[in-house]
């Protein structure tokens, strides 16, 4: 039996998960564009598919039902205002110009669901587009894409975001993810397994990424703003979440704008409904604003959710925010690495960003062997993968996964 589509916590028992098995899009990664579609290498494309399988089998051994967002997208990609919609998004590009929207159209346009599905993720590379005329085509540079490919598709948690039974598709900051929203946006709005799910965000609103939310408990939600995650960003889910009463309070949580922490899951995860393991450089410093709906403001209906009325308190240590809104004594910390050192390497190499299946059961990066033991040391289950190629993207278990279903805690 499928289970109903809604999360509330980081750590109740996952029930399915939707995943990106990397395509032919990583095979787009050069050394001349990889630092634009923001991966730090060029992946060994063969074993990044075996180590993404291994962890697609590692949860489906563990009762997890895993939804193929590529899947997905072919079987949407059969209803004509999914495909218009889609089409419509991979060319709206100012690059291009008029005549290399309409060719690029019309050469879209004749493809089948499935070979669609592929080339709005891989992209299309000058050479492939058949019958490509005009300035922009001809003045073009020919290692240069007509449609630039998603790598970073990978990572479906910063493309949408589910709160209850709402899901909030994000508005990705950086260029090159831009358009992933628009393929979440339209699996949510046309495939039947979603039929009936209200959306709470938008592709086009503020820049909101998955990444930053964290569920800390059924009505509390952390958002990181830094580097992707913007203030206005933050204060539009706040507003949506109370109105919608998906939420009681948003703890709005600023992070160093840099690469290494560009979202709040690279610092921090939730590991049992009291834990998280914590990069420890962090932890003494992250504050927290406490957001709140004002008592007695009504539930509002959804386009009406941006003047909801917003309590605002703090900075206080965001350890200290988060117990409190989650009516704890104490949020538990482990600590990534040790030592100053290996806990920056280990930041680095995704050791924060695990994927809890249940609480205190974890998939984690294999390569983080002092923050996996440390995890292990405080009674947390680790499910090792390893990720050497996947994690080129800059990426752990949290981030290449969406969770759909889990379990009350
Ligand atoms: N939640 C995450 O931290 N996601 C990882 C995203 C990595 C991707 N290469 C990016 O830079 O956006």
């Amino acid at each position: 039996m499928t289970a109903p589509c809604s999360v509330t916590s980081e750590v109740g028992r996952l029930r399915t998960v939707l995943l990106h098995r990397p395509g032919a899009e990583l095979r787009r990664l050069t050394p001349r564009n990889n630092d634009q579609l923001l991966f730090d290498g060029v992946p060994w494309v063969d074993r990044a598919q075996e180590e993404h399988d291994a962890f697609a089998q590692a949860l489906t051994d563990r009762g997890v039902e895993v939804l193929h967002l590529d899947r997905l997208l072919a079987e949407v990609l059969s209803f004509p205002s999914a495909r218009t919609e889609l089409i419509s998004a991979a060319v709206d590009d100012p690059r291009l110009g008029a005549t290399l929207q309409r060719s690029t159209t019309a050469h879209l346009s004749d493809m089948d669901p499935e070979v669609l599905a592929n080339t709005l993720i891989a992209g299309l590379a000058h050479d492939e587009l058949r019958g490509g005329k005009g300035l922009a085509y001809e003045v073009m540079d020919r290692g240069d894409f007509v449609v630039p490919p998603l790598p970073n598709l990978l990572f479906t948690r910063d493309s949408s975001v589910w709160v209850a039974d709402e899901v909030a598709v994000t508005s990705l900051a950086m260029p090159a993810r831009h358009r992933e929203s628009t393929i979440t946006a339209a699996v949510y709005a046309h495939h039947p397994r979603f039929a009936g799910v209200e959306q709470l965000y938008g592709a086009r609103l503020e820049h909101l990424e998955g990444g930053d939310v964290l569920l800390l408990a059924a009505g509390v939600v952390a958002v990181g703003v830094g580097e992707r995650t913007t203030p206005g960003g933050a204060e539009r889910l706040a507003r949506r979440l109370f109105a919608r009463r998906l939420a009681h309070t948003v703890l709005v949580v600023p992070i160093a704008q840099q690469r290494a922490t560009m979202h709040l899951d690279t610092i921090a995860t939730m590991v049992d409904v009291d834990a998280m393991v914590m990069y420890p450089a962090v932890a003494d410093s992250l504050v927290a604003w406490t957001v709140t709906a004002p008592d007695g403001s009504p539930a509002h209906p959804a386009d009406d959710a941006d003047t909801t009325e917003l309590a605002v308190s703090g900075p206080q240590p965001f350890l200290t925010a988060a117990a409190a809104a989650m009516g704890i004594d104490r949020l538990r910390v482990i600590d990534t690495g040790l030592d100053p050192v290996t806990a920056e390497r280990e930041q680095w190499d995704d050791g924060n960003n695990t994927l809890a299946l249940a609480p205190r059961l974890a998939v984690a990066y294999e390569r983080n062997t002092v923050t996996n033991a440390a995890l292990e040391a405080a009674g947390i289950e680790v499910v090792r993968i390893a990720g050497s190629e996947l994690g080129s993207g800059r990426g752990g278990p949290r981030c290449m996964s969406c969770p759909v279903a889990r379990d009350q805690v």
